[in-house]
């Protein structure tokens, strides 16, 4: 007599049927459920009109998840040819005509359908600054002009306006820490420091109780509260330093100057208004204004910070402690993103990872350089750049160890940064991210898993049920939907 196995039992092929359908369908089901999504994107556009040059970037985020912290990305930036708007006080339709092009180039970057509900949004910063302070009526009339421009392009225009330097600072603040994702670290977060080419700006969170309600901003973000210290200079970015230190050592009968900031073998003829012709300086003459000056090098580290000292004031202090210029400031604490020139600067220099005394050393070596030497190196590098990086590098060293109190213990704490995965450390973004209200007060409330890993784990539990069920159908011998089979 010969029995029939179980698999061959019609009872068996049946459970194997519905078995196989059965999984068939979950993982069918599982793989369109995980498919990603087409996703939808959306934008914001943020001209960042700067004292030495006007940046356009585009944002972009998923549609869905915009209250979440380092989900927007830069897509795209274009730099606006030519100088900054403030340089167009004496032809201020030029100024709007300047931002043409970048706009031009965010209609092919941004899908037209969303063209419409795309913000756009100008924020003018220090140069601007200066020129109200010179000429508020053509400062107003530069405004209207970028106004004119953006309002005339098909995105949603929503303002164009000089910001403050408190806004400047925080919003750099927020960018940096938003892309470094650290609202929601328990780290904390990372103070910020930019150096324009006409103010600059150091902000961080600080233990001590803030001292001066004009250096305090308050953020209560994804749940947290900030207390955060930040001051912006005024004329202490690059190129208005330059001016400020050159008008120390110039006297209006000069026809030369040497200057230790400059290397050797370097000269060249300058207008004494090229100098004085901003409102950091104090004013000289019309007569003098039309003078120039020989401008030579003579390549020296040390007497280069020594005459860049002299544009900080360090005696008075009504605060138990202070930066310069009688500005309070409380201890420096935690790390640092460095961006804007701090970055250009010391990157160029390869001074980016190296401690306060090597880094004083390299600037040692590159100011003694001679200039023709430096010329050959770098046949690429724009010679007003190449001129200036013995005394742009020395000013960053001056302004961050005398000015900021940075140590040789914290110098390593500071970071020379120029983007944040893949978007650009500067104020633009956390800018937009406060307009748009994209950093919730309070943490979003997340679901307990992802999509995707809810989807799989339903997939194995009914995996594993269906298995019990199996196990039970086999042991227990449940009838089947088929004719039983004769034993033969
Ligand atoms: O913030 P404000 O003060 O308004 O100025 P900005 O926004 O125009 O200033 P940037 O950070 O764009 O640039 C800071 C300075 O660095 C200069 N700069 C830009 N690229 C540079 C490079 O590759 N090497 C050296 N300097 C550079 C630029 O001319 C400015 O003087
Ligand atoms: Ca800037």
């Amino acid at each position: 007599m010969k029995t029939k196995t179980p698999w061959h039992s019609g009872k068996m092929i049946c459970v194997a049927v519905f078995f196989i359908a059965a999984i068939v369908t979950l993982v069918a089901i599982a793989i369109v459920q995980n498919k990603p999504l087409e996703q939808k994107y959306k934008y914001g556009i943020v001209l960042d009109a700067g004292s030495s040059h006007t940046a356009m970037y585009i944002y972009e985020w998923p549609a869905e998840k915009e209250n979440n912290t380092g989900m927007v990305g830069q897509r795209h930036k274009c730099k606006v040819k030519g100088k900054g708007i403030s340089s167009y006080a004496r032809e201020v339709a030029g100024a709007g005509r300047s931002l043409a092009m970048c706009m031009e180039e965010a209609k092919q970057c941004i899908p037209a359908a969303k063209h419409q509900d795309t913000p756009v949004y100008l924020g003018a910063t220090a140069g601007m600054r200066l020129l109200m302070k010179q000429d508020r009526n053509s400062a107003v009339k530069v405004m209207e002009a970028v106004q004119q421009t953006l309002q005339a392009s098909p995105f949603s225009y929503q303002g164009a306006r000089i910001i403050s330097g408190q806004e400047e600072g925080a919003f750099g603040w927020i960018t940096v820490n938003y892309l470094g994702k650290n609202f929601q670290k328990a780290a904390g977060t990372m103070g910020a420091l930019d150096l324009g080419g006409a103010s600059t700006q150091i902000t961080f969170v600080s233990k001590e109780t803030i001292q001066s309600p004009d250096n305090a901003m308050e953020f209560r973000l994804y749940g947290n509260d900030y207390q955060v210290y930040t001051h912006s200079f005024l004329c202490y970015g690059k190129d208005q330093v330059l001016k400020l230190a050159l008008e120390k050592k110039l006297k209006s009968a000069d026809t030369s100057l040497e200057d230790p900031c400059f290397h050797t073998g370097y000269s060249e003829d300058k207008l004494f208004q090229k100098v004085f012709d901003s409102p950091c300086v104090q004013a000289v003459s019309t007569d003098a204004m039309n003078k120039s000056f020989m401008h030579k090098g003579s390549g020296n580290f040390i007497e280069c910070q020594n005459s860049i000292k002299d544009i900080f004031n360090f005696s008075q202090c009504k605060n138990s402690q202070c930066s310069f210029n009688g500005v309070y400031q409380p201890p420096v604490e935690g790390t640092f993103g460095a961006f804007s020139a701090f970055y250009f600067v010391m990157n160029f220099l390869n001074l980016t990872g190296q401690s306060l005394a090597d880094t004083k050393k390299g600037m040692e070596h590159y100011c003694q350089t001679p200039w023709n030497t430096i010329v050959e190196n770098h046949p690429k590098v724009d010679k007003k750049y190449l001129a200036e990086y013995c005394f742009s590098g020395t000013y960053i060293l001056t302004l961050l160890e005398n000015g900021y109190n940075f140590t040789s213990e914290n110098w390593k704490d500071i970071n020379f940064i120029d983007k944040i995965e893949g978007s650009n450390a500067g104020w633009s973004l956390g800018y937009m991210l406060n307009l748009t209200n994209m950093i919730p007060a309070e943490a979003p409330d997340t679901p307990l898993m992802p999509h995707g890993g809810f989807v799989t784990l339903m997939l194995f539990l009914t995996l594993f049920l269906l298995i019990l069920l199996f196990l039970g159908y086999t042991f227990l011998g449940r009838p089947s939907c088929l004719p039983p089979k004769e034993i033969v």
